[in-house]
């Protein structure tokens, strides 16, 4: 659709402000232009649309020269966005969009037909200004002015735009509705699109493409994943970044790492002393938020938190929202439910076990409440249909030093192999199969980190780090088996 060969120019002939940039963009592809400022995006987008000419090179579209279009045919072929600048309107909103009709009229509204008005009516409501239609654009927020200008080009009907930070000024709200509008009309429509970004995690999530913009030159050219490179960000924009997935979608997006010191105090060590045994849970509150781990009921996955709390429910206790039912106990109880996590167990919390495990290169607190009423065989599971109920091992690990994410999942990894030893060894078996279990049908499993301290790249068992994981869990949870089978027997 777009090809830009060899391209060289700039606002003098002696000094070049892009230079020998080659892409292209195919029908139905979505490319977002990246760079620092004064990286030469704007003077691209401006020399590609033709309102700045070029040293040399060459801009084909639909594998024609640009210049051999008439002035008419390109509009029809290609609308712009350009950089928007505070300056004095006299328009109003429907005016400012019928302009993006220009190319489809004969002599200036004589020929207004039903396409044009359908054109300016589509434009408006998915950028949602019709309900501002009559009002003077001087009269609008800046955010409302970008969206009635965006709205102009998509009433072109162009099977190419051109746009240059289409999301200033806007709102996260009208930013989603906006690039959500742009990608349906890619993807279902074959519409193709170059957008200049600032928005790093914007454009990587909405582009097929991203081109990578230096001084000028192309740095990078590719998917979103092969842009988006810790150390290509860190050469072009001369910052620290971190990249993590999406969510939902395979994007990479990213974040800052900030360079002012000081800015997260020391974590004080976490001692066994500080577990606090309650009569309904067994607590953590620590004074700086740890990174966490888990398979909790509240709060699951990756997060930072300064509450940690294992809550002793009825053997019995069966709830519909369990989630929710547990957010009510922990705000009824005085804690932040976005500063806490949570699990549950059967077992009363006073027979929680808590051990430190120090070794000359690691430092450790393991917690663990062990019932295995609900003892199952991971090997045999798939030949259950029981229902399961409240009775579980929950284990807490909390590390003082330094985890990477390598080290939580090996963290993970050492914790659930360590319980599966202390099964064997404690005798405990899957009471339907008869074979020896390997953790019971509603465990827990957290790691948290203090995250500063000694730094602990990996936490596998050739690690110290992980050994002392495997030695503290295995220990604990035997421990807690012996005092389990103890209580039956009295029972
Ligand atoms: N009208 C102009 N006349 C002369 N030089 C200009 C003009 N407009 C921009 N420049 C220069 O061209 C260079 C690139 O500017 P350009 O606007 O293309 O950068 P950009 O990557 O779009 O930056 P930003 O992210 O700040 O919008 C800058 O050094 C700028 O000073």
């Amino acid at each position: 659709m777009l090809n830009v060969k060899d391209l060289t120019g700039g606002y003098d002939e002696k000094h070049p402000i892009v230079k020998g940039i080659n892409f292209s963009v195919e029908k139905g592809q979505f490319l977002g232009v990246l760079g620092p400022n004064g990286s030469g995006k704007s003077t691209l987008l401006k020399a590609i649309s033709g309102t700045l000419p070029f040293n040399q090179g060459n801009v084909q579209i639909e594998g024609k020269s640009r210049e051999e279009y008439t002035a008419k045919e390109l509009a029809r072929k290609m609308a712009v966005l350009p950089q928007l600048h505070t300056q004095a309107f006299s328009h109003s909103v429907r005016e400012t969009v019928s302009i993006g009709r220009y190319p489809y009229q004969h002599s200036w509204l004589s020929t207004w037909t039903d396409e044009d008005e359908s054109a300016i009516k589509k434009a408006m409501e998915s950028t949602g200004i019709l309900s501002y239609e009559k009002q003077l654009l001087e009269n609008l927020s800046g955010g409302e002015q970008q969206r009635t200008y965006v709205a102009q080009a998509l009433a072109q009907s162009a099977d190419l735009l051109l746009l240059d930070e289409p999301t200033n000024h806007l709102d996260i709200e009208h930013q989603r509705k906006l690039l959500d509008m742009i990608r349906l009309e890619v993807v279902q429509n074959g519409l193709t699109v170059l957008s200049i970004f600032h928005d790093i995690n914007l454009a990587a999530l909405y582009c097929d493409r991203l081109l990578l913009l230096n001084k000028g030159e192309i740095y990078a050219l590719g998917e979103p994943h092969e842009v988006l490179k810790e150390h290509f960000i860190k050469d072009v924009y001369h910052t620290t970044i971190s990249t993590y997935p999406h969510p939902i979608l395979p994007k990479p997006q990213m974040t800052l790492m900030p360079e002012i010191k000081g800015e997260r105090e020391e974590s004080v060590p976490i001692k066994a002393e500080d577990i606090k045994i309650r009569d309904e849970y067994v607590e953590l509150h620590t004074s700086s938020a740890l990174k966490a781990f888990s398979s909790a009921v509240h709060n699951a996955g990756v997060g930072w938190y300064q509450y940690f709390v294992n809550r002793t429910v009825d053997a019995e206790y069966m709830c519909d929202d369990a989630h929710d039912e547990l957010k009510e106990y922990l705000m009824e109880k005085g804690f932040s439910p976005t500063n806490t996590v949570a699990m549950m167990t059967a077992v009363p919390a006073k027979n929680a076990v808590v051990r430190q495990f120090t070794s000359h290169e690691a430092d450790i607190v393991v917690v663990v409440t062990a019932g295995v009423g609900n003892a199952i065989d991971i090997a045999s599971a798939h030949k259950r249909e029981d229902v399961f109920h409240v009775g579980t091992i929950n284990i807490w690990v909390f590390i003082n030093g330094i985890l990477t994410d390598e080290s939580f999942m090996q963290g993970m990894i050492a914790i659930t192999e360590a319980k599966t030893k202390a099964m064997y060894t404690e005798q405990i078996k899957d009471i339907v199969s008869g074979t020896f279990a390997t953790g019971t049908s509603t465990d827990s499993v957290l790691i948290a980190a203090t995250q500063s301290g000694p730094f602990y790249e990996y936490a596998g068992s050739a690690t110290a780090v992980g050994k002392l994981i495997g030695r503290g869990v295995y220990e604990t949870l035997c421990t807690a088996l012996q005092d389990y089978k103890k209580a039956k027997e009295q029972d």
